[in-house]
């Protein structure tokens, strides 16, 4: 199992913010965790990817916990979070190179490393280009080759898609598309469509709680609706719990 969370909550002050998230996510699934502004989201994955301590209940990633062992948890993860993490200043190489020495690679594993990644990126035109000057599309497509690189077994995407134009999307879609059933992706998104036609698997979360679990028929099938979107304004209307 790559992710396993059992009662997984986090509360600032009085305020519950993840509630009691119960889940298991297998190896080399894709995995889409939907939810309105404020919903928990981004508070899970800051939680799975040992950057916040939970307030209760257990996360354990590939075997290990992580608020126990996150050193471990660390060089197993990588997250593109959705502040993107590159440096303006530096080329999509250097970028790319200046990631693999961090995760410890020589100058020459470093330069394969990029080349292979702007390979499989299709970002080789645009090596010698600084990454300020880069669109947010090929931003965003450098921000998850960044994240890839250290060959994680668990990918953490915080909104890969958002501000991107349709075409955009569709071209870091088809790149997601080949991550599929090698590398474990955990994303969220508020993009039903991105879900439905990337995801293994939908979990709709609502004040903090976990909705709805399965996939895009599962669902569809259990509420007797025909469209996500449906499912998912029902599932998240004011004053449901
Ligand atoms: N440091 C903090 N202190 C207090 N409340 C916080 C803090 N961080 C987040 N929250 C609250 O936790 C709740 C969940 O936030 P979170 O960012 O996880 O939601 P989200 O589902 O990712 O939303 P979005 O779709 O807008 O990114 C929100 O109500 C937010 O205001």
């Amino acid at each position: 199992m790559a992710v396993l969370l059992k009662n997984l909550s986090k509360s600032y002050k009085e305020k519950v913010v993840v509630d009691q998230l119960t889940l298991e996510i297998k190896q080399g699934e894709f995995f889409a965790l939907l939810g309105s502004n404020g919903a928990g989201k981004t508070t899970t994955i800051k939680m799975l990817s040992c950057l916040l301590t939970p307030t209760s209940g257990e996360a354990v990633l590939l075997g290990d916990n992580v608020v126990t062992s996150p050193h471990i948890v660390k060089q197993k993860i990588n997250v593109s979070p959705q502040e993107t993490a590159i440096a303006p200043n530096l080329t999509v190489k250097e970028n790319l190179e200046f990631v693999a020495r961090i995760y410890g690679a020589n100058k020459e594993q470093a330069r394969q490393l990029a080349k292979n990644m702007m390979e499989q990126f299709r970002l080789l035109d645009k090596a010698k280009t600084k990454a300020k000057t880069l669109s947010g599309g090929w931003q965003r497509r450098l921000s998850i080759a960044m994240a890839l690189i250290s060959n994680p077994k668990v990918l953490f995407l915080d909104e890969p898609t958002l501000g991107l134009d349709v075409r955009a999307r569709r071209e870091l879609w088809n790149i997601l598309e080949q991550l599929k059933g090698k590398v474990t992706v955990i994303l969220t998104t508020h993009y039903l469509d991105e879900a439905e036609s990337l995801a293994d698997r939908i979990g709709i979360m609502h004040q903090g709680k976990l909705q709805a679990l399965g996939t895009a028929n599962e669902l569809k099938s259990e509420m007797e609706m025909d469209s996500l979107e449906d499912i998912f304004l029902s599932l998240t209307e004011e004053g449901v719990k």
